[in-house]
């Protein structure tokens, strides 16, 4: 008699169940979306006393949309190395240094994983949010892409404090083995939707530098590295003081003597992406602030030549025009221009991008390196610059002998050569960049020895020498022509109208 019953109370329930689920499906075709959430409402309720299980969401972008989930991105991680043997459906990627495939789930694949005897299920979702259309622009509906946990509800304990602590964790972990540095870029020009959900675009940062590579003293080398490992170990320490964990670089120098380079040791180094910020490419201060929300940590943020980024040189200039004159004086191969066409379009201000350096915002995340680069450090606002926005200032200048020595190193493979003396008399004569000895230092053809590459560099350094001592020359008597223009005493107390009428072109 009982088993008939139950048998009964089974058919009853199960009918009960598939007829709410016909309805359900026609209500979530047809029926607008008030309609819809009401019976949703009632529907998770009335099923909530027969469905033993419980589910729990980890959506890509939570509600503020501003940065993609780290829950969500550990939970991927672990999947995609958990599961992978029990997924039947795997999207197949490259991974770390393209070597090796790294097998993740399928849209709606559902995956299965045991913590301490409970069964879980994984599910990865995808919904689409509803279009709008706002003050005429229409945005395309967006996919939000989320995983399902589900689980029998006798674990919930173990499952919410225990289990979704060791997905992270071990997320986490595998995130940090499996990481392939990035570089990101604002794409110049690009205007990007407000619906799209970054603003960076990405390739995969694989640049050679190394501080063992670069052409610098060596006590020098060796205090920035020390800087850069103090700075990665020093969480505890910066929370401790009450500063944001982040530092600011300033590489200057002239064109040609590593400062990119040495941007890309610095990441190297302490293996963080790198972010190229085109601040000419940036809107106005409202989306340099949104792109500084979209960096994460482990990062160097670099602005290349900040002084034709913006014209953040304005006041400074007007205040010391008379200095100037030095910079007027340097030769037109080495200046850059500034960037007319970006600056025209961007709308970034200095206080935008001293709030972006040191504001509220650029605290969250943390461990992040802001690195300036200029050729003319001297035409930057002060501000801008003092310790504390940029706490490190770094000149890199001409190739030294022990500059040259690390360069013969890696280039030619040579400590020490007879060569060498000639080498390091020149280069204490002259100015010249380390770009300039590496570009000597290659061999122009395959058949091309270390000595014939010294002996390339040799008369490339004699010929400079001629050049610079042609120029100082030609300096110097411009000088003494202009000495004996001069107006003397007596023309200088001349009244001002002879001398307008002197100036006065020929018509
Ligand atoms: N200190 C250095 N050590 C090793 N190589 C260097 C160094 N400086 C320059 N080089 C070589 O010269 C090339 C140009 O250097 P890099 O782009 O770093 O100069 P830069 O200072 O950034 O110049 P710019 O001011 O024009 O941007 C590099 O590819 C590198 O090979
Ligand atoms: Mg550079």
């Amino acid at each position: 008699m009982v088993p008939a019953t139950m048998a009964e109370m089974w058919t009853t329930m199960g009918s009960t169940i598939a007829s709410f689920m016909f309805i359900w499906a026609i209500v979530r075709q047809y029926c607008p979306y008030e309609i819809r959430r009401f019976f949703e409402k009632y529907t998770h309720r009335f099923m909530g006393y027969f469905y033993p299980y419980i589910r729990i969401s980890i959506h890509e972008f939570s509600g503020d949309r501003l940065k993609r989930s780290e829950a969500y991105a550990a939970v991927e991680a672990y999947l995609s190395s958990n599961t992978s043997k029990s997924a039947k459906r795997l999207k197949a990627e490259m991974g770390k240094d393209s070597r090796n495939l790294v097998l993740s789930m399928e849209e709606y694949e559902r995956v299965t994983d045991e913590f301490q005897g409970a069964k879980v299920w994984w599910v990865l979702n995808k919904a689409l949010s509803p279009s709008r259309s706002m003050s005429m622009t229409y945005y395309p509906e967006q996919e939000k892409k989320f995983y399902k946990l589900t689980f029998h509800r006798k674990y919930r304990e173990m499952i919410t404090a225990t289990y979704l602590e060791h997905v992270l964790r071990e997320g986490r972990e595998i995130r940090l083995r499996n990481r392939q540095r990035k570089l990101y870029t604002n794409s110049p020009g690009y205007k990007w939707p407000s619906y799209k959900q970054t603003m960076w675009s990405h390739i995969v940062f694989e640049h050679p530098a190394t501080f063992e590579t670069m052409a610098l003293e060596p006590e020098k080398k060796q205090e920035i590295i020390e800087d850069l490992l103090t700075f990665s170990k020093s969480k505890d320490f910066y929370a401790r003081i009450g500063k944001a964990w982040k530092r600011g670089y300033l590489l200057y120098g002239p064109p040609g003597t590593g400062k990119s380079t040495m941007i890309a040791a610095m990441a190297n180094l302490l293996s963080y992406d790198v972010y190229d910020l085109e601040l000419t490419a940036v809107k106005d201060n409202t989306e340099l602030r949104k792109l500084l929300i979209e960096t994460t940590c482990k990062s160097i943020i670099v602005i290349e030549d900040i002084d034709c980024s913006l014209d953040l040189t304005g006041q400074r200039n007007k205040k010391s025009e008379k200095s100037g004159a030095e910079v007027e004086n340097k030769s037109n191969k080495e200046r850059k221009e500034p960037k007319e066409e970006g600056n025209s379009s961007s709308r970034v201000t200095l206080s935008g991008l001293l709030n972006f350096i040191d504001g509220l915002w650029s605290s969250c995340g943390g461990e992040r390196l802001i690195v300036f680069t200029t050729n003319y450090v001297e035409k930057l606002d002060p501000a801008l610059i003092r310790r504390g926005r940029m706490d490190k200032h770094i000149e890199l200048s001409y190739c030294s002998f022990k500059g040259f020595k690390v360069l013969a190193k890696n280039y030619l493979n040579l400590e020490n050569h007879q060569m060498f003396d000639t080498v390091e008399k020149l280069i204490g004569e002259i100015k010249v960049t380390p770009a300039d000895v590496a570009e000597n230092l290659m061999p122009k053809s395959p058949l091309d020895d270390p000595e014939k590459c010294l002996a390339n560099l040799i008369q490339a350094l004699e010929e400079a020498k001629e050049e610079q001592e042609e120029a100082e020359a030609a300096k110097e008597m411009d000088e003494e022509s202009s000495k004996e223009n001069e107006p003397t005493k007596e023309d200088a107390t001349e009244p001002p109208q002879v001398n307008k009428e002197i100036e006065k072109p020929d018509t």
